[in-house]
């Protein structure tokens, strides 16, 4: 059964604030107010990283915050371990996104061990982020509140500034052969008509990044455009 806080994420638009290390925005500070600058502009839920910034948006905005801690760069990086999804949970989010690959994660535990443990130690919600149909079928098997195509451009790959669109197959396929689960769009969505196209495939919501707190990568957009 699909909770309160998930229902009310349905159509909705949802804002990820996150600034990489060594970046000029990055502080939680100014994380909290790009998040309630969102918030004012309608976004029904704020994703971030970091549990600095979770607290800090957490104690700034209105809406449910979907966190996640980022650790490394290479194999499992979006809240790795169990440890890395408690604290999360501790910080104040309200949904923890978790990486649902099947990949190898420093503390030896598969993506649904992470999930069934911090279940029976936090009350708290899921949100799996997928790379393939394979690991959206295991993060629905094990109840999964949220499942999103957030790895689908390449699982070894955290450059989100190309300008390719969402996959919006992975997305129709994991709709189709799961109706009425919540199935989040994540990834390159970077103008309006991306976010209609996902909802028309079938998204509970879509989520926004890069196009709306990475003012580097849109900048860059722009300039290509003087070449
Ligand atoms: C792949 C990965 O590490 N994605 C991260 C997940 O939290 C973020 O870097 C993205 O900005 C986020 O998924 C939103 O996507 P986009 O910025 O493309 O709208």
């Amino acid at each position: 059964m699909t909770s309160a806080l998930i229902e009310n994420l349905k159509g909705a638009l949802i804002v990820s604030c996150q600034a990489y290390v060594g970046e000029p925005l990055r502080h939680p500070e100014t994380m909290a107010q790009m998040a309630r600058a969102a918030e004012l502009g309608g976004a029904k839920a704020i994703r971030c990283q970091g549990l600095s910034d979770i607290a800090a948006i957490k104690g700034r905005v209105e809406v449910p915050v979907i966190g996640l801690w980022k650790e490394g760069h290479e194999g499992v990086y979006i809240t790795p371990t169990l440890r890395h999804a408690i604290a999360c949970v501790n910080a104040g989010a309200d949904i923890v996104a978790i990486d649902a690959t099947d990949r190898p994660r420093p503390d030896g535990r598969t993506f649904e061990q992470t999930v069934n443990d911090l279940r029976a130690q936090c009350e708290t919600l899921v949100m799996a982020d997928c790379a393939t149909i394979e690991d959206i079928r295991r993060a629905v098997a094990i109840g999964c509140d949220l499942v999103s195509t957030t790895l689908s451009h390449g699982v070894a790959a955290i450059d989100c500034t190309a300008a390719d669109g969402p996959d919006l197959d992975l997305l129709r396929r994991a709709c189709e052969e799961f109706p009425g689960h919540p199935v989040v769009c994540e990834g390159r969505v970077h103008a309006p008509q991306d976010v209609a196209d996902a909802l028309e495939a079938g998204a509970w919501a879509v989520v926004v990044g890069t196009a709306i707190t990475h003012p580097t990568s849109i900048t860059s957009w722009f300039v290509e455009a003087t070449k």
